[in-house]
């Protein structure tokens, strides 16, 4: 049903209606449709059609890029990049495609048995806010590439770009119904779960709605990928090159407003070079440009909502009444030019004296918030990052290449970056540890989270008279 009218505003960007049974059982229908004919074609048909939809992208980046900066609120350089990183991954997936094959089994006497790399049907997608063009992308391009339909449903609050992605692979070729987007929060995405219908649920989000995701999808065992939150750890040793170690933490915590689930938001700093650290950190995040996210020098936009902006300064109060002091930012922020009052800005924050117990220490609070806390050996600090539900990502800045590997192996978390953080190029798997969920997105590996493999038994000689004896 329609919403109730209601008087219409300026910066609303659509009006958006959430999918019942009815449409999501259409979208479920026309896409195990287009999958019964995509998945008969060869991989390198496949790659043809996703390079061209890989191409049309590249040429409308700018333009993607802008929408995605009114559907999030991020900054419009990291827009672009988003949107060259969602073409790189079409053009990845689509030199896979080509390549998935079986093996070959020699048996005694003759006889063989291959294997071969089926689809596993239609996939559902289900994506975060934050990252809504490029995850529809690291979803459906691995997806697609296997010979999978995929049914995407992009978060409520960023509905927009996930449709673009749709237009531009029909406009490159794919069967009508290969890619549909389904819209809705929570009762949609619940249909989609509980569908029998579908084979697999890819999610990205929290962990609590990961729970759930599972728990439905175990009804039909349907497969299942979850990428879910983090808090994860930075580690800086005294022997780092600092100023590199700056910026890294900058990187670990500002991104996209601070929403981003691998950020690496418990930044521990060993006790000597603590003061240098702090004096730098605070420095360049007071410096930070917030404000209009269309603007080319702009590097922090809006936050997502009125709610989540609230939930994030709710954490900044809830640390301070624990005893953490800050630094700087952690308040809500009001830009100059009159037609941004009114939006969701907050001041980056540096947070100093914080200790393991604390909740912005414990809890992701997906904001630009960074505590940092100091540390004495690498024994130690490893104890202390590794004590925690989550496990997505860790940091590790050091100039000692032994200790940066040995920290790497004895860091609870699907990826370490050492002496860099927050890079993720779609040739590099990507997921989480413990309750930041399983299975990987990108890489090769994802392919076998798309797939599935059927062994063909090939008999040459004749059947064992077993039963006659
Ligand atoms: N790991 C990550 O990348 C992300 C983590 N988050 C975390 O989650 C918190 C809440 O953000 P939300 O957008 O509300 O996350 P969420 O986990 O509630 O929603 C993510 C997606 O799941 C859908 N969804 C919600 N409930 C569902 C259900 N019962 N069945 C099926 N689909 C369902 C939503 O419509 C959305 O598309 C954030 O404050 C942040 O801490 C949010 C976005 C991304």
């Amino acid at each position: 049903c329609p919403p109730p009218p209601r008087p219409p505003c300026p910066l609303d960007l659509c009006d958006m209606f959430p999918c019942g049974k009815e449409e999501v059982d259409q979208a479920i229908q026309s896409a195990h449709t287009a999958y019964l004919k995509w998945s008969k074609m060869a991989g390198m048909e496949r790659a043809r059609v996703m390079l061209e939809a890989a191409r049309i992208i590249r040429e409308r980046r700018d333009n993607i890029a802008k929408l995605e900066v009114i559907n999030n609120g991020k900054s419009i350089t990291e827009a672009r990049v988003d949107i060259d990183v969602s073409w790189q991954t079409l053009e990845y997936y689509a030199g896979i495609a080509g390549t998935l094959a079986g093996e070959h089994i020699q048996l005694p006497g003759g006889s063989f048995a291959y294997t071969r790399r089926e689809a596993l049907g239609v996939c559902v997608g289900i994506g975060a806010w934050n990252y809504p063009f490029q995850i529809a992308c690291w979803k459906s391009a691995p997806a697609l590439a296997c010979g999978n339909a995929m049914v995407f449903k992009p978060s409520p609050f960023t509905a927009v770009t996930a449709v673009i992605l749709a237009e531009i692979y029909k406009e490159a070729g794919v069967p009508d119904g290969l890619f549909n987007v389904v819209q809705g929060g929570a009762e949609t995405g619940t249909l989609l779960c509980n569908h029998p219908g579908v084979a697999k649920v890819s999610f990205t989000g929290s962990v609590p709605t990961g729970k759930k995701i599972m728990e439905m999808s175990a009804k039909t065992v349907k497969q299942v990928t979850l990428e879910l939150g983090g808090k994860s750890p930075l580690i800086i040793f005294k022997d780092c090159e600092l100023e590199n170690a700056v910026r890294g933490a900058l990187m670990a915590n500002f991104l996209t407003q601070g929403e981003v689930c691998c950020n690496g938001t418990r930044v521990y700093v060993q006790r000597e070079i603590m003061p240098v650290f702090l004096e730098e950190v605070v420095k360049r995040t007071k410096a930070i440009r917030i404000g209009d996210p269309l603007l080319e020098n702009t590097r922090m936009g809006a936050l997502i909502t009125r709610q989540h902006l609230d939930k994030v300064l709710g954490f900044v109060s809830q640390a301070k009444k624990e005893g953490a002091m800050v630094l700087c930012g952690g308040e809500a922020f009001t830009p100059i030019e009159p037609k941004l009052k009114g939006g969701y800005y907050m001041s980056p924050c540096v947070l100093d004296n914080c200790t393991d117990d604390m909740t912005c220490v414990k809890e992701e609070i997906f904001g630009p918030v960074m505590s940092v806390m100091p540390f004495d050996t690498e024994e130690e600090v490893l104890k202390r990052a590794n004590n925690t539900t989550f496990g997505l990502a860790s940091g590790v800045f050091t100039r000692d290449i032994s200790r940066a590997h040995r920290v790497a192996e004895n860091l609870q978390a699907g990826t370490c970056f050492i002496n860099n953080y927050n890079i993720s190029p779609v040739e590099v798997p990507f997921g989480g540890y413990k309750q930041s969920g399983f299975g990987r997105e990108n890489g090769q590996v994802t392919i076998e989270y798309y797939s599935q493999l059927k062994t063909v038994v090939v008999e040459m000689g004749d059947v064992d008279d077993y039963f006659n004896c």
